[in-house]
């Protein structure tokens, strides 16, 4: 088991009830209980660990920090004659670091949405028949993509400003393609809707292609920006996508790192993953759109369970959305631009 504590990296003034002492521990003849008896004289120990796989050094827990002050200034540096005369050499200790998690291997990948137990998150496979998907990916090819740093996008119904992650609702670009049509006929008849069905309107498409290895940096489409609707159409390839509820979050976009460390380094996020086959349709409303991030790790590989699944030569999405009218009032102010102040 990995100790609780360690020793810090350079040393540290800051004093702790913990202290990590070297030479010493079995490994030099020296049981656990022989420390805490020399300890113990310093005050209430709460217990004696290994420090780490040498057996020399050994991390002894007080219940105060004057304790493992009083001990310190007693022990360090002086030869213990109880300890067989060995000179200790203290420190005191801090709490380790979370384990660093690479790609998405520690975080089991849902292949349902009733697993995510995210409210308002739901997924549908084969949505589309695999004759619809050529269909709308020769639809797409056939019209200009548009460059942006990794990935191709293009726009239907207003344009999508990345500067400012909104559109400009004067700007029409005119209806959605036709190529679609069966697509938002299918989407009205979307379960979960209840009686918001009346109110979707979709009138905005972003299309996105991405090549293998590319992903999204960890965002909320901007509140104001489109009502509560979005659904998501995979095409051609898989991808992994990543939900992240940051407890202290705003509405801004997070640190895009790719490989968790900075939401390790925050114990305040929430991580879920769900698998996106292609042909699939995801919907996000509710809380999972309003509050949680959505990510799509810059993998060329993804884990899934014990499966390694990689990115096909592209992945093409579908993002059917309705543009805002007005605020957002939705419950989640926090992450919402029209109730947080820039
Ligand atoms: O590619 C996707 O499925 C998601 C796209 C997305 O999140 C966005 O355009 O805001
Ligand atoms: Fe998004």
């Amino acid at each position: 088991m990995r100790p609780r504590f360690t020793r810090p990296k350079e040393s540290n003034p800051e004093k702790s009830p913990n202290l990590y002492v070297a030479n010493c521990g079995p490994k030099v003849g020296i049981s656990y209980d022989d420390m805490e008896s020399v300890f113990a004289k310093f005050g209430e120990v709460i217990g004696v660990h290994a420090a780490d796989e040498t057996g020399a050094r050994v991390i002894v827990c007080f219940s105060e920090v004057d304790s493992a002050g009083t001990a310190f200034e007693a022990l360090n540096g002086n030869p213990c004659r109880e300890l067989g005369g060995r000179t200790l050499h203290m420190r005191y200790s801090v709490p380790r670091p979370k384990a660093k998690v690479r790609g998405n291997d520690s975080l089991s990948v849902s292949f349902l949405s009733s697993e995510l137990e995210i409210p308002g998150i739901y997924l549908v496979r084969d949505f589309v028949t695999a004759e619809q998907e050529q269909e709308l990916l020769q639809a797409v090819d056939a019209r200009p993509w548009k460059s942006l740093a990794k990935r191709r996008v293009q726009h239907y119904g207003y344009e999508f400003l990345y500067e400012t992650r909104n559109v400009d609702s004067r700007q029409f670009l005119g209806e959605l393609p036709s190529f679609v049509s069966p697509i938002l006929e299918k989407i009205s008849s979307f379960p979960h809707l209840d009686d918001n069905k009346s109110r979707l309107k979709i009138d905005q498409l972003t299309v996105n292609e991405y090549p293998p290895g590319v992903g999204l940096s960890p965002h909320i489409d901007t509140h104001s920006a489109f009502d509560e609707f979005i659904f998501s159409l995979s095409l051609a390839g898989p991808c992994i996508m990543e939900f992240r509820r940051y407890q202290h979050g705003t509405w801004r976009p997070q640190p895009s790192e790719d490989n968790g460390t900075e939401a390790d380094k925050c114990s305040n996020i929430i991580r879920k993953a769900i698998f996106l086959p292609p042909r699939s349709m995801l919907l996000l409303s509710g809380e999972g759109r309003y509050a949680w991030h959505h990510y799509i790790p810059h993998h060329k590989i993804d884990l899934v369970g014990e499966q390694v699944v990689k990115r096909c030569k592209r992945r093409v999405s579908f993002t059917f959305r309705k543009v805002r009218r007005g605020p957002c009032c939705c419950n989640y102010r926090q992450y919402c631009d029209s109730q947080t102040e820039t």
